[in-house]
């Protein structure tokens, strides 16, 4: 487990001091995916890099497995350090080195033996899916697949903890699904905690299991994904989740509204979404509803669903529409006139 305990990192720069974390308390847990998520300058990187002390705090704990980095020499850092992998936006491969060399050097530097390191670079290829490319140098290898060498790198001495520094960012869409897919896989497989820092919120609703928001320094929202993606508290957070699930209505849908009518979101969380409250419930109480915009999105196998339906009718009738969506179930949510 990573323990966060009041972390602050301030840099001294020539315009003064810089708060990049800003006294942030964190637990991530044994095994899951935890992204962190906030645009360029929010401190992300600083944080991450906290972790495993690249960068040292100016004051706050940094526990794993209950023992306080910050309280290590350097050798005891060294050891500790092998239980932590990292990954990297530019992979930061070796050029002069080939593919198993690149692997092998994390295993020469925790001194494993030559026997050691001829066996265990293999299998490592073979779980990052280029068995077949140990011989090839860095400039042969397309952006996927070097981050799949970094990737095997950083898992060659059997971390407990993976930390990903927006290691998608510099990868084509497919390829990011691929790299998502692999880390998911590891996940599962190894049971490895895998921290990952990213600016997309498709990122972070892709493979993570929790999501902290980071803005100014500060962890802003921290929540499970689904929790998040279906209600969130800060504005910042809305707007990264509007970024996957494009929820704006466009400008002409609604000069063409209906002036007498009313407009919902509705949002459907987990089964219900896939059941036919909303036309049960239209047609018992004789209300019209014309669906404006919506979608099911899953979010960790689980749908969301949200619609932008314009309600019309007897206004009574609507009032009891709306309190019939609202009753039948806690989990669907009305939020009756969007616009207001
Ligand atoms: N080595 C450094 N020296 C001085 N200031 C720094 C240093 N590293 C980061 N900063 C500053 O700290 C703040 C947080 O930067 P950080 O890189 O941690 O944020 P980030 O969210 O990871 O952003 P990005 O995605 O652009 O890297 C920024 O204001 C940045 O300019």
């Amino acid at each position: 487990m990573i323990e966060l305990v009041d972390l602050y990192k301030e840099y001294q720069t020539k315009r003064g001091k810089v708060i990049a974390v800003n006294h942030v308390s964190l637990k991530i847990e044994p095994g899951e995916i935890f992204g962190i998520v906030g645009y360029s300058g929010a401190g992300k990187s600083s944080l991450l890099r906290c972790m495993n002390l690249l960068e040292r705090p100016t004051t706050g704990v940094v526990r794993l497995n209950d023992v306080d980095l910050t309280t290590l020499n350097t050798q005891e850092l060294r050891q500790a350090r092998q239980k932590i992998g990292m990954i990297f936006q530019h992979f930061n491969l070796n050029s002069s080195r080939t593919v198993f060399q690149n692997v092998a050097f994390a295993l020469k530097a925790a001194n494993k033996s030559k026997d050691f390191i001829e066996k265990r670079v293999p299998e490592l290829l073979a779980l990052v899916g280029l068995a077949d490319k140990a011989d090839q140098y860095p400039s042969q290898l397309s952006g996927g697949q070097k981050q799949r060498v970094g990737i095997a790198r950083a898992l060659a001495n059997d971390p407990h903890v993976l930390l990903c520094d927006e290691a998608t960012s510099a990868l084509d869409p497919k390829t990011t699904k691929s790299i998502l897919a692999l880390l998911k896989e590891i996940n599962e497989k190894l049971g490895l905690t895998i921290v990952l820092i990213t600016h997309e919120m498709e990122v972070i609703k892709e493979i993570c299991h929790r999501v902290a928001v980071m803005k100014e320094g500060d962890i802003i929202e921290v929540g499970n994904v689904y929790d998040i993606f279906a209600n969130p508290k800060q504005s910042l957070t809305r707007e990264f989740i509007e970024t996957v699930l494009h929820f704006e209505l466009p400008s002409e849908v609604l000069q063409h509204r209906n002036p007498h009518g009313i407009l919902v979101k509705i949002q459907f969380k987990g089964e219900i979404a896939e059941e036919s409250i909303v036309s049960d419930v239209l047609q018992s109480c004789k209300v019209k509803g014309n669906i404006l915009h919506g979608k099911i999105e899953y979010i960790q196998n689980v749908p969301l669903g949200i619609f932008i339906m314009e309600l019309s009718g007897d206004s009574q009738e609507v009032d009891k529409a709306l309190g019939l969506l609202r009753e039948r179930t806690s989990e669907l949510e009305v939020i009756a006139d969007v616009l207001k």
